[in-house]
């Protein structure tokens, strides 16, 4: 399942199979309608000059008139089957990719970013249906209409038909100057515009911080020299492609410069009928014009093409699971690293590192800031793909155990919750959709989320926004927590899962935790050391690397770095208990 090995061509060619035959009859109406296009004019050319006798110009008038009515209802048939098809595809390829979103390993989703996601299935998949309902029937009229008027106007008269196509090689050369490094260029404006976005959504997600700073546009640098690469790109592209442009597109209307004297000395000569001209400068004068639709097309079948490749990894029919690999041992499983190295690019965050969590272990991940937890966290939980090395459960790798084994062995509480739009019992249940509401309760008790989901009026009833809006953030870890432990894992990683919670809230969600759940491993991330200090095992971490692995009273007296974080966190808390003291005598 690699974007490379799939060509673009196979994959447009792969959705639109179902909508094969509709399409084609698209095509087919299309083409017929701009035959009845020429028609008119080969009517009028009769009518003007009375080449039939007297009465007939009515019965003419008419077939002119069918003609015209006939053309439009074809077009308008060929727009409708299009359009048909659009859809079905539009339809089928969002609801393949959504699929493939909920069933690939989230090894292979964690390079693409939310933005990159909703790109694709929104304006990657709508360019599908610009497309097959307008570009496809467009560039059959844009192809064949100057073919069929270049053929008609041959038989009325070659001489003249040479003179309109005299200026189509001029025209393909200032066509060629304006196309030559197309390619390049469309790849930097697709980097610019894809930067342009990302600076306008951090600005205006960053509008009340700076406003709270009294900050102005221009201290907002990124989306400052964003616009300003854009606007410098925009215009030495259009420096660049302007000249070559407008001459390609005078070009194309050049033809009536020739044919009108050289018309107009033949009529003189007598080697031309008025009636003969008049229709040879109609259909000459725009015989050229539809090509410059077939030159925007050019730039349209890029994006198309370029969105395909985009497309191409969620449209692949994922396995369900691995034969390969199965867990043997649900319960009793351990969680370890080997040799696990991971870099963000050229930066190595997590170096080398071996680790192994026992069954039923309580280990704490502690360590400075930036030194590589939540990446750690991120690779056991398999979130994110090691560089090198490997994360075991039991003896089998985890990028080899398909997703909903992994689900079942192994829950996660990230920092970032997120909760979906709908009641507090629905969110809770996606864990466990049969879990009876006295199983809610238990583990909203463990997770210390009892005592303020009661106190709502609706209880677990209550509808939450999407993300979780209503809650606080502290809330909503609680929630997230509750979640995970209903999912009833044999293992539960906690990533600052608790952060929002002050330290006694903090502290009896751990005793709670180990009271109920004796068996499950938990390996959690904590910044306060005081919560945390009765685990099993303190696993210190270090600019990637693990420097310590202890009790509490162990690292205490041979952990330089844990006996620094210990008594300056020791420290800060006697400050502000002294504190606290201080203002209640003052008082
Ligand atoms: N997406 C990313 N791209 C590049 N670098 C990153 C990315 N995410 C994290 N880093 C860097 O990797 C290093 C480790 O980050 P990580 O979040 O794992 O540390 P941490 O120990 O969990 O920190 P904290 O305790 O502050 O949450 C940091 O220096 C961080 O800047």
């Amino acid at each position: 399942m690699t974007v490379e090995t799939v060509s673009p061509l196979l994959t447009l060619r792969r959705l639109l199979a179902a909508e094969k035959s509709t399409l084609l009859l698209a095509l087919t109406i299309s083409a017929s309608s701009v035959l009845l296009e020429l028609l008119p004019w080969y009517l009028l050319w009769r009518a003007v000059g009375v080449v039939e006798p007297g009465g007939s110009l009515l019965h003419l008038g008419g077939w002119l008139a069918l003609a015209l009515v006939c053309k439009y209802l074809l077009a308008s048939l060929a727009g409708y089957f299009s359009h048909l098809a659009a859809f079905r595809v539009l339809h089928h390829t969002r609801l393949r990719i959504a699929r493939a979103l909920t069933r690939l390993p989230m090894m292979q989703l964690a390079p693409f970013s939310a933005g990159s996601l909703r790109k694709i299935i929104m304006n990657d998949v709508q360019r599908l249906e610009d497309f097959i309902a307008h570009h496809t029937v467009d560039l059959i009229s844009a192809l064949f209409s100057p073919l069929i008027a270049a053929l008609f106007l041959f038989w009325l008269d070659w001489k003249m038909a040479l003179a309109a196509l005299l200026t189509v090689p001029l025209a393909m050369i200032a066509q060629r100057l304006c196309l030559r490094g197309m390619a390049e260029r469309t790849w930097e404006y697709h980097l610019a515009t894809e930067r342009l976005n990302s600076a306008i959504v951090e600005y205006v997600r960053g509008i009340p911080v700076m406003k709270a700073f009294s900050q102005d546009t221009r201290s907002f640098r990124l989306l400052d020299d964003s616009l300003r690469d854009y606007h410098q790109l925009v215009v030495r592209f259009t420096r660049r492609a302007v000249p070559a442009w407008s001459l390609f597109v005078v070009l194309l209307n050049a033809s009536i410069f020739i044919l009108l004297p050289l018309g107009l000395w033949r009529v003189s000569q007598g080697t031309l009928s008025v009636s003969a001209l008049l229709l040879i400068l109609m259909l000459g004068s725009g015989l050229l014009k539809p090509l410059l639709r077939v030159t925007f097309f050019g730039s349209l079948i890029r994006e198309l093409f370029a969105g395909l490749s985009r497309m191409a990894p969620f449209l692949d029919d994922v396995a369900e699971g691995h034969s390969a690999a199965t867990v043997t041992s649900q319960s009793g499983i351990t969680l370890s690293a080997r040799d696990l190295s991971f870099s963000y690019e050229q930066r190595t965050v997590i170096d080398t590192l071996n680790m192994t969590l026992q069954p039923g272990g309580f280990y704490a991940l502690v360590g400075p800031s930036g030194a590589g937890k939540s990446t750690l966290a991120g690779l056991l939980s398999g979130m994110l793909p090691p560089t090198s090395g490997a994360v075991l459960l039991g003896d089998v790798k985890l990028d080899d155990i398909d997703d909903a084994t992994r689900a079942s062995l192994l829950a996660v509480v990230s920092q970032q919750v997120f909760l979906f739009k709908g009641s507090l019992a629905d969110n809770l249940r996606l864990a466990q959709p049969q879990a009876s509401d006295e199983q809610l309760w238990q583990a909203l008790e463990i997770a210390q989320g009892r005592a303020f989901v009661e106190a709502l009026p609706q209880g677990l009833a209550t509808t939450i926004g999407e993300g979780g809006a209503r809650l606080s953030g502290g809330e909503r870890q609680r929630i997230a927590i509750a979640r995970a432990l209903l999912a009833e894992t044999p293992l539960l990683i906690l990533d600052e899962a608790t952060a929002f919670a002050d330290l006694l809230t903090e502290a009896a969600f751990y005793r709670e935790l180990r009271q109920q759940r004796p068996t499950v491993t938990v390996l959690t991330i904590a910044h306060r050391l005081f919560a945390v200090q009765q685990a099993d095992c303190l696993l210190v971490m270090e600019a990637g690397r693990l420097t310590g692995c202890g009790t509490h009273q162990q690292l205490l007296s041979e952990h330089r770095i844990y006996q620094q974080m210990w008594h300056s966190q020791s420290q800060l808390a006697q400050w502000q208990i002294r504190r606290e003291e201080d203002t209640h005598v003052n008082a």
